[in-house]
């Protein structure tokens, strides 16, 4: 792995009025590694972003790209990144390849196989004859991507590439997404969702209304995680709720029944002293995973305050 970081930024503020949109954020992502920003609307994931791209500037803080920054070395800071903010844009008129070929001219030209190339790793060879105004929008999304694979890049960033997405959108950006890290390219992407990124990324950044509340490995994360949370309905809550507490489970009364925290066999056994107690079970769902409720702990703290009690809000330095 190379001694520089593919991102180095330190300390970046970016104040609009009275909106503290980066209050002193600091990432780091080696080359090589898949990396999420992850956060709810507003946390600064998208100025972040633009700053990479040089789109806004940051009012404090340094960021280097492959050692380089704007300050030293301008628009030369953008040599071996490419990717897009929100969603790439096309003409829907035109087909996916001819809308490559024109982009590809811009950055003075390729070849056709570098076309096919591009079309094949973002699965779309059998659909580039097509016009893009009838793609879908996980094709768009997958276009834009070979767009941006047609630069070369070392470091590729996507904002949000799975917002909007279908279930197959997701999975198909999803494997895409793993192929380009297999290849060796680095990957900086944003997302509010931790179940889009805790397969896919190596180490997370977690932000807040513009700072950090985690970063470190998913590994590291997921250590930290609350139990499962289960979701329970019955013919009796109140006499349900008691059962659980004996049990010493973590447990509170929802709109729906019982959200009830444990691992599996703590859980089955409740549901064995449930319906032993002459109990109907009229529910039992999977409530968010461990990882999406620790996220929305560390995000959302004012309305998981009970649920933080048990749990570490994390900032962990794990970067080799
Ligand atoms: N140009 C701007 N002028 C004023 N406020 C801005 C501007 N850009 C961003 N903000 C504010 O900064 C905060 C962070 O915005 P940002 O778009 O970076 O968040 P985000 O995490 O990308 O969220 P989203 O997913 O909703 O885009 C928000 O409160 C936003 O309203």
């Amino acid at each position: 792995m190379s001694e520089v970081l593919a991102v180095d930024a330190a300390d970046l503020t970016k104040i609009y009025g009275n909106v503290t949109a980066l209050g002193g954020i600091s990432v780091q992502v080696a080359e090589g590694e898949v990396y999420g920003i992850l956060g709810p609307n507003g946390a600064g994931k998208t100025t972040f972003l633009r700053m990479l791209f040089g789109l806004i500037r940051p009012d404090s803080g340094t960021l280097q790209v492959f050692g380089r920054s704007w300050e030293s070395h301008g628009i030369g800071v953008l040599e071996g990144v490419a990717g897009f903010i929100e969603s790439p844009k096309f003409y829907p008129g035109l087909t996916g390849r001819k809308n490559l070929e024109l982009l590809a001219g811009l950055d003075g030209g390729t070849t056709p196989t570098r076309i096919d190339e591009v079309l094949d790793t973002v699965d779309l060879t059998e659909r580039q004859r097509r016009k893009v105004g009838g793609y879908s929008f996980g094709m768009r999304q997958r276009l834009g991507v070979a767009a941006s694979l047609l630069r070369d890049p070392r470091l590729l960033v996507l904002d949000e590439p799975a917002n909007g997405l279908d279930p197959a959108g997701i999975r198909d950006m999803r494997a895409l997404v793993k192929r380009l890290a297999a290849s060796g390219l680095t990957v900086l992407l944003s997302s509010h969702d931790m179940g889009e990124v805790e397969h896919i990324c190596d180490d997370v950044t977690i932000m807040r209304t513009g700072s950090v509340v985690y970063h470190g490995s998913i590994a590291a994360l997921r250590e930290q995680a609350p139990a499962q949370a289960h979701r329970i309905a019955t013919t009796d809550d109140d006499a349900a709720e008691k059962l659980a507490r004996a049990r010493d489970l973590d447990v509170t009364r929802t709109e729906e029944g019982l959200a009830v925290r444990g691992t599996q066999d703590r859980i089955d056994s409740l549901v064995a002293d449930i319906v032993g107690a002459g109990i109907a079970m009229r529910g039992l769902s999977l409530d968010e995973t461990p990882l999406e409720a620790l996220f929305f702990m560390l995000t959302e703290p004012a309305t998981h305050t009970a649920a933080l009690d048990g749990a570490t809000p994390a900032t962990s330095g794990a970067h080799q």
